[in-house]
């Protein structure tokens, strides 16, 4: 006979304990245990107890009596739905992460250990003792002592096996409500509610047992009896009366005083209503062509690739409005960036209460509180960054994800998923549509897109038919040439006097990513490239060398150009900060704002910045990214891009994608109101397709050639390429250990019949980055077409993971991610 066991991952932070370990399952314990439960269970050689998560029930042929049993359940039901649960190891999978971290991601926010299952009276709930068995009185007994009692601290006093079958009788009766609640220091948030205690008596009845003279206490009944249960707060100030009339009626027993929890709320007082735009015919055939492809099940999703101004979240709102009439729940990814003011004023305008706001800047318990109200179903939206891909809704109808190109939709830590493939599973696993929508998408989205695994729907233009602004193109190199060396070309010099002058914005980008720079002719623009990859070289200071960060090909700087023999070789960097300064020197009368990291790391300066912007009290605004997403200035008739070349030089091979994709973001925030915008773009290689074809607006022509060169050079969407960073305090060890490590791989596809892969292994080389908070890091790059990408996985684990307390590794880590932003 066989018997059902529970596999169980113990939450001990050691990868040599990350596994699904199997406990055996008493026999009155089996009808309650559940998978997503936290269970108590004994282990190790001292058989303490530790806390784990069951993730999977099973049966069991092996011998039982070898096995050690769970000690204790800790959760009355599980903590991570059935679904979530399953996306969580789809995860671990996936991204070649820990078994802890994958369940983290998808578990309440906050610590394992400290999440409890709290019970309380339901008071909305009248019942009838007569239907009660005596047990589940005694149970109620307890829980109107104390208002509340832990889940754990109820079972110690009622002494009962079955107290499980007890609760979830009372709980399916409504007598008593459960949530899950977390032990933290902030205490939760009271509000006093007061109602009328006979509720059901005429208004002169209740009137005439209250002195005549007793005007407050009359008026106060005469509110309540109108507004029904109102807060405390608002009844004083609405009825103009003190406490003490309060405390007098209810002396009188005429009302009642109920405690009930605020939840903390990060959305903000005050925001105005959104209203909702009537869609033009575009807007609506876009969203008609959503519905009717949901409703006839051919398909669940959706690219919208609108042209920057077109309306894409009107659409979005349209189509959550619709969704959630039938009772669905919609979650909304944007990047943490645009997580601005303006953009949640538009959901929470638009839908008020029903909105959750999830992003990084929540205190503990913000972040908790609004965990419980999506998991109790007290909101429908949930707008957030990426990790709000998890929001625990039950009945989940469409995920959203705007600026899909966006690079922060992957996660950089553990488990290192990306929120477009991490939602896209959900949507399967949970029947729900995705959307996704950019005027940008990445090239890996448009591929699908193209070969009809995601429904493409275009907007090819601006709401109005506002024009698209101009795009001007600066060659840099004759800028030079006719004596100018300032930063700022002449053409943008005068456009910023000019708007100056006509009382219009203007922005100023300047991408400041990139570590070290790169090098290039100031003559004649050549970059230098490696010859295998098709990849600028990056300088390297300490040992004056450029390198190549994919191949790892080394060579020494040219003192003259290769092409022109000029000697105006340059590295490049300068940042937003000397921007500002020339500005400064170049208009001082004009009013000047820098948006970038620095200035708005202090909570709300973000937001205040964009305010001054909205209220026109900023002529010129300076940014990085930060500027580029979602803003709706109708006064920004000009926007200048400072240095192209800056993301077209970075190693990488998404670098000419990324730079199409800046410059039309950047661009697309001019022109957005009644005046047309003008875009002027300062670069040393006016030539390149990706500043060409951002100048036309032409996004298919770019992806048409970019797909090719993708494919030539075997990357993404063609290829998955899968980095092992390893790093640790002693370089040479780092480098002995990436070399064992290297050739293990190598072993082990000899083994099974896959040599011929090795070509595709490259390293082990120094990372870019080779030092970085003082550890060492070195690096092996992975590229696998769709056939291999398991079994190479699956080596990676068996080498790197599997392995990693072999003593040879001793001190050393390592990260690995699959399909990576960067390879830094
Ligand atoms: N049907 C409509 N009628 C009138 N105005 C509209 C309509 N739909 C959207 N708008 C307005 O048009 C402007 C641009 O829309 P929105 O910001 O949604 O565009 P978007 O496609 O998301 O742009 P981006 O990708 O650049 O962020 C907004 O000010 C919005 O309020
Ligand atoms: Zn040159
Ligand atoms: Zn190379």
């Amino acid at each position: 006979m066989s018997t059902m066991v529970a596999k169980v991952i113990v939450d001990n932070r050691s990868s040599k304990t990350d596994k699904p370990y199997t406990y055996a399952i008493k026999k009155d314990m089996e009808e309650d245990l559940k998978q997503g439960m936290r269970v108590l269970v004994p282990f190790g050689r001292g058989n303490r107890y530790i806390k784990g998560l069951v993730i999977k029930i099973e049966k069991y042929n092996g011998n039982i009596s070898k096995l050690k049993y769970i000690k204790d359940l800790l959760d009355d039901k599980p903590i991570i739905s059935e679904k979530m649960l399953e996306l969580s190891l789809w995860m671990k999978e996936n991204y070649l992460s820990s078994y802890l971290d994958s369940l983290y991601a998808v578990m309440p926010p906050g610590d394992f250990k400290k999440i409890n299952t709290y019970i309380y009276i339901n008071d909305k709930q009248s019942f009838n003792m007569e239907q009660i068995s005596p047990k589940e009185k005694n149970i109620i007994s307890i829980l109107n002592d104390k208002k509340k009692v832990s889940f754990s601290e109820l079972k110690k006093e009622v002494k009962d096996n079955n107290i499980r079958k007890h609760i979830k009788k009372l709980e399916e009766k409504g007598i008593i409500l459960t949530s899950l609640e977390i032990e933290t220091k902030i205490h939760k948030k009271y509000e006093k509610y007061i109602t009328l205690k006979n509720d059901n008596m005429k208004l002169e009845e209740i009137l005439s047992k209250i002195d005549n003279r007793a005007f407050k206490q009359q008026e106060v009944i005469k509110f309540l009896y109108e507004a029904g249960e109102t807060s405390l707060k608002k009844l004083l100030k609405e009825t103009n009366t003190s406490n003490s009339v309060v405390k007098s009626l209810e002396k009188k027993g005429e009302i009642k005083i109920i405690e009930k929890e605020v939840l903390r709320s990060p959305i903000p007082n005050g925001i105005s209503q959104y209203k909702k735009h009537k869609l033009t015919d575009k807007q609506e055939y876009c969203l008609n062509e959503i519905l009717d492809t949901i409703r006839n099940e051919e398909g669940n999703k959706f690219l919208i690739h609108g042209v920057t101004g077109s309306g894409k979240t009107e659409i979005y709102l349209q189509l959550i409005e619709n969704l959630i009439k039938s009772g669905k729940q919609a979650i909304v990814l944007v990047p943490e960036i645009s997580l601005t003011p303006q953009t949640v004023e538009r959901f929470v305008g638009r839908f008020g209460q029903k909105v959750a706001v999830l992003h990084s800047r929540l205190s503990y318990g913000e972040r908790f509180d609004e965990w419980r109200r999506i998991k109790e179903g007290k909101v429908n939206i949930v707008v957030g960054a990426r990790s709000a891909v998890f929001a625990p809704f039950n009945n989940l109808g469409l995920i959203i994800i705007d600026e899909e190109h966006e690079n922060s939709y992957k996660s950089s830590m553990n488990p290192k998923y990306n929120a477009i493939e991490v939602a896209e599973k959900r949507c399967e696993l949970e029947g729900a549509s995705l959307v996704l929508g950019t005027a940008t998408p990445s090239l890996e989205t448009y591929y699908r897109a193209k070969s009809g695994e995601i429904k493409l729907l275009t907007l090819s233009d601006r709401i109005n038919n506002k024009k698209l602004p101009t795009m001007n193109i600066v060659d840099m190199r004759e800028e030079l040439n006719s004596g100018n060396r300032s930063i700022l070309s002449v053409d943008l010099y005068d456009a910023i006097e000019e708007n100056l002058k006509n009382n219009k914005q203007t922005i100023l980008f300047l991408n400041r990513r990139g570590y070290s720079t790169f090098i290039s002719c100031r003559k004649c623009g050549y970059v230098a490239k490696c010859e295998n990859c098709d990849i600028s070289l990056t300088y390297h200071f300490s040992e004056n060398k450029l390198k190549c960060h994919y191949c790892g090909m080394v060579t020494s700087p040219p003192r003259i150009c290769p092409e022109c023999g000029s000697k105006y070789i340059k590295y490049f960097g300068s940042g937003t900060q000397k921007i500002e300064e020339i500005v400064k020197k170049l208009f001082p009368y004009s009013r000047i704002a820098r948006m970038d990291v620095d200035t708005t790391s202090r909570k709300g300066s973000h937001a205040r910045i964009l305010k001054s912007m909205k209220n026109g009290d900023i002529d010129i605004l300076i940014g990085t990214q930060m500027i580029t997403k979602g803003l709706d200035f109708p006064l920004v008739t000009l926007v200048g891009i400072i240095a192209a070349d800056t993301s077209l030089n970075l190693p990488d091979f998404r670098s000419s994608e990324k730079t199409f994709q800046l410059l039309t973001q950047v661009g697309g925030r001019a022109g957005r109101g009644d005046f047309e915008g003008q875009v002027i773009v300062q670069t040393y290689s006016p030539e390149h397709f990706s500043i060409q074809m951002a100048k036309e607006h032409d996004y298919i022509q770019f992806y048409n050639k970019e797909i090719l060169l993708r494919k030539e050079f075997e990357y993404p969407p063609f290829m998955d390429i899968i980095t092992i960073v390893m790093y640790g305090r002693d370089r040479n060890k780092v480098s002995k250990v990436s070399k064992k490590i290297y050739s293990k791989i190598l072993e082990k596809l000899k083994e099974i019949n896959k040599g011929e892969l090795a070509k595709n292994i490259f390293g082990p080389n120094p990372a870019p980055l080779e030092k970085l908070k003082n550890n060492y890091r070195w690096q092996i790059i992975i590229k696998s077409d769709k056939e291999n990408l398991k079994m190479l996985k699956n080596v990676v684990s068996r080498v790197c993971i599997y392995n990693s307390q072999n003593k040879e590794y001793k001190d050393i880590k390592f990260s690995i991610d699959v399909n990576p932003n960067s390879i830094l």
